[in-house]
């Protein structure tokens, strides 16, 4: 007798699901180290430790036990460690920044691998496995490790409170950038411990918005470091990053260069051959225009003028860093993203020729050795899930399929009800196809009438399809019985430069038609109850689910919900990504203060009568939260019916566990209280005294 699976995917259990971070392959392939965060709603905290997998079959192993948050592990090259960020204890001392810890893979202590007064960001392995190169935020003018902990300790100690910068760029997401310091990069000994910051006493930086490992390169033979400059020294509000090298002499450094510095140009991911001859990179032409993608480009290391050249012009997609070389220096391994789904792709360097290796679902990690490919995979019907598959010395997948390696969430999952999934596709804006995600409530029957639930993504320039989002987890809504469609309006990521770039300089237009395309096509077919339809949307989604709010007839949605929305462009200029602005919107609000509001909800303040939910996190810098309470005023002030829920420790985005569960909470009693069909009709929400 069949199986009967009877557990719809809740929100207890989404958050009882465990969460694969990237892996890392051990040099011989056999091996894979990634982190695993298991959240706890009963703690309302989440935990993370390393595990050890088996990509030739044997049993998984956990390496560390449940720390505050054991990250970024990674392979030693001669597999001797593994080495991971963490705030741990050890010997009596508790770490007040990550610090850099190595264990044994095949079991024993970790251990402090130095000391990092400032805290260590990301690094990278040195091919000899006896140094790593790591990042962390230094005080440009101090000298050596001791100087750098006796400056932490008198700026921890003092008594004043403000934050003071000259700075273009000082915050990042929901952090205020280390006052007074700049991210440098730094190699510790394995050995020794010891630690030297090898840009002491230049004025380069890395780039200051979340450098990662990806911002570093080590060459082969251990004597160079590329990494990802800002020229202007955070004092650009748009900066447009250069590659420059580290010469080492050990662990000291000889000299710094320039390698690719170009005013019309962004350059990032740097990723030297295995044959030392080139230096890959992915290159964007912002002069152009500030949409431009980052293509593949490569440094020729042995040409005196330093020569490069963009390698993927003719491919209209877009690689996402990190770069990797196959074994033979013939291809470079990335991840790109393709109408809604994103893969792990080869591209062949002489041929100029991309192929998928590794298709997606969409693939959020990936690493390469010995001829073993490993990746991380979601889709709609399932999180995070680890495959190996071999590939021959080029990056070419050899013919067998793809093979798991773990089974974290398989048995929590095994009884579930899982909805299904579609893509479609509609004719919207121009007349162009537009690609929507359709996600059903399990058991769906086409001979019933369902409540259409858009949910809106975010950016504008990302394209989610085949996924599995933690919270905006479609298959949670469609739990709920809801039929919840995913548009990928024009604007979206991965479907083109023309596609992506569309929108820029008339923010809502595009979008707004894409939208009601999706909608006006979904009302007709039989099993969507044309008087439950909602429109719920984060981010850039909340821009558009305000936008809708002012420019669709009233009535057409019964409710929208804006979670950390845009609502006033000159408002906006707040963030921590003004920069962007001008260029998305076609000018500086002080030269065109009507082409600001021509894109901007709130200038359509007057035509809005839709009830809203109105989500904010007060710990957002990229879309700070007076744009949600100066929503959420309007539309009291207009008599509305609104509702605000407000985090005063949340970001951009809803990361705890219980606050995560009200949100999911709040989002469905919104969308019942506003459903012809889940209560009686409600009376109008009462109007304020003046007509407004
Ligand atoms: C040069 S700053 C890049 C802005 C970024 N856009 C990506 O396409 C972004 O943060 N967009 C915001 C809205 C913007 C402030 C108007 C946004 O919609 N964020 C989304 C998408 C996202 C996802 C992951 C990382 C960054 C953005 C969101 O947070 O869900």
């Amino acid at each position: 007798m069949a199986k009967t699976s009877s557990t719809p995917l809740t929100v207890d259990l989404l958050w009882q699901l465990q969460r694969i971070g990237a892996p890392s392959l051990s040099a011989d392939g056999a091996q894979v180290v990634c982190s695993v965060t298991q959240p706890s709603m009963q703690d309302n905290r989440t935990a993370s430790s390393l595990w050890l997998l088996s990509t030739l079959g044997g049993e998984p192993r956990q390496l560390t036990q449940c720390g505050d948050k054991d990250g970024q592990p990674r392979f030693s090259p001669t597999g001797e460690w593994i080495a991971f960020v963490a705030k741990r204890e050890q010997n009596g001392v508790k770490d007040e920044t990550p610090q850099l810890y190595l264990i044994p893979p095949d079991g024993g202590e970790a251990r402090r691998a130095g000391v990092v007064p400032t805290g260590v960001d990301a690094f990278k392995w040195f091919p000899d496995g006896q140094r790593l190169a790591l990042i962390s935020w230094v005080w440009p003018e101090g000298r050596g490790m001791k100087d750098q902990a006796a400056r932490l300790k008198a700026f921890k100690e003092r008594k004043e409170t403000a934050y003071i910068t000259d700075a273009a760029v000082y915050r990042h997401w929901d952090d205020n950038l280390p006052m007074g310091r700049v991210p440098h990069v730094l190699v510790l000994e394995v050995a020794t411990g010891k630690v030297t910051d090898v840009l002491e006493g230049t004025d380069y930086e890395l780039q200051r918005r979340e450098p990662g490992a990806a911002d570093l390169s080590i060459s082969p033979d251990g004597q160079r470091i590329a990494f990802v400059h800002d020229p202007a020294r955070g004092q650009h509000p748009a900066p447009r990053m250069a590659l420059a090298e580290i010469e080492l002499k050990g662990s000291a450094r000889k000299a710094v260069r320039d390698l690719v510095k170009h005013a019309d140009w962004d350059f990032n991911a740097p990723s030297y051959s295995p044959d030392s001859l080139s230096l890959a990179f992915l290159a964007s032409h912002q002069a152009k225009k500030h949409t431009m993608p980052q293509q593949l480009a490569v440094l020729d290391l042995a040409d005196k003028r330093a020569r490069w050249e963009v390698i993927s012009a003719e491919w209209d997609r877009e690689p996402q860093a990190p770069l990797l070389w196959s074994e033979d220096a013939s291809a470079l391994l990335f991840v790109a993203e393709e109408q809604g789904r994103s893969h792990v792709w080869r591209f062949d360097v002489a041929h100029r020729e991309p192929s998928v290796v590794a298709q997606g679902g969409t693939i959020h990690g990936f690493d390469t050795a010995a001829a073993c490919l490993v990746t991380l995979t979601d889709r709609a019907a399932h999180p995070g899930r680890l495959h190996a598959q071999g590939v021959d010395d080029r990056g070419v997948r050899l013919g067998q399929e793809a093979e798991r390696i773990e089974t974290f969430n398989d048995k929590l999952l095994a009884n579930v009800a899982l909805g299904s999934t579609e893509e479609h596709w509609v004719t919207g804006a121009k007349g162009e196809k537009v690609q929507v995600w359709l996600h059903f409530p399990p058991g769906f029957d086409r001979k019933k009438k369902y409540p259409l639930l858009h949910t809106i993504h975010g950016g504008p320039h990302t394209g989610p399809g085949d996924c599995w989002h933690w919270r905006w987890n479609y298959l949670v809504f469609a739990a709920q019985g809801y039929v919840t469609a995913n548009v990928n309006y024009h604007g979206s990521s991965g479907f083109g430069h023309a596609f992506l770039d569309s929108i820029t300089h008339q923010w809502g237009a595009l979008e707004l038609q894409d939208m009601e395309a999706a909608t006006d096509w979904l009302l007709k077919k039989p099993w969507i109850d044309r008087q439950r339809v909602f429109a719920t949307g984060g981010s850039y989604g909340g821009y558009m689910v305000a936008w809708m709010n002012a420019h669709v007839k009233p009535g057409r949605y019964k409710a929208y919900i804006c979670h950390a929305g845009c609502f006033d462009w000159v408002g906006m200029f707040a963030d921590d990504a003004y920069g962007w602005h001008a260029q998305e919107l076609g000018a500086w609000y002080w030269n065109d203060m009507a082409k600001a509001h021509s894109q901007s909800p709130h200038a359509f303040a007057a035509s809005m009568q839709t009830p809203t939910l109105v989500i904010h996190g007060a710990k957002d810098y990229r879309v700070p939260d007076a744009q949600g309470l100066a929503y959420y005023n309007t539309l009291k002030a207009k008599g509305v019916d609104a509702k605000l829920v407000w985090f005063p420790d949340e970001n951009h985005w809803i990361l705890k566990p219980r606050n995560s569960a009200l949100w999911y909470q709040e989002f469905f009693d919104w969308l019942k209280r506003h459903d012809p069909a889940a209560t009686p009709k409600r009376t109008a929400a009462k109007k304020p005294a003046s007509k407004r």
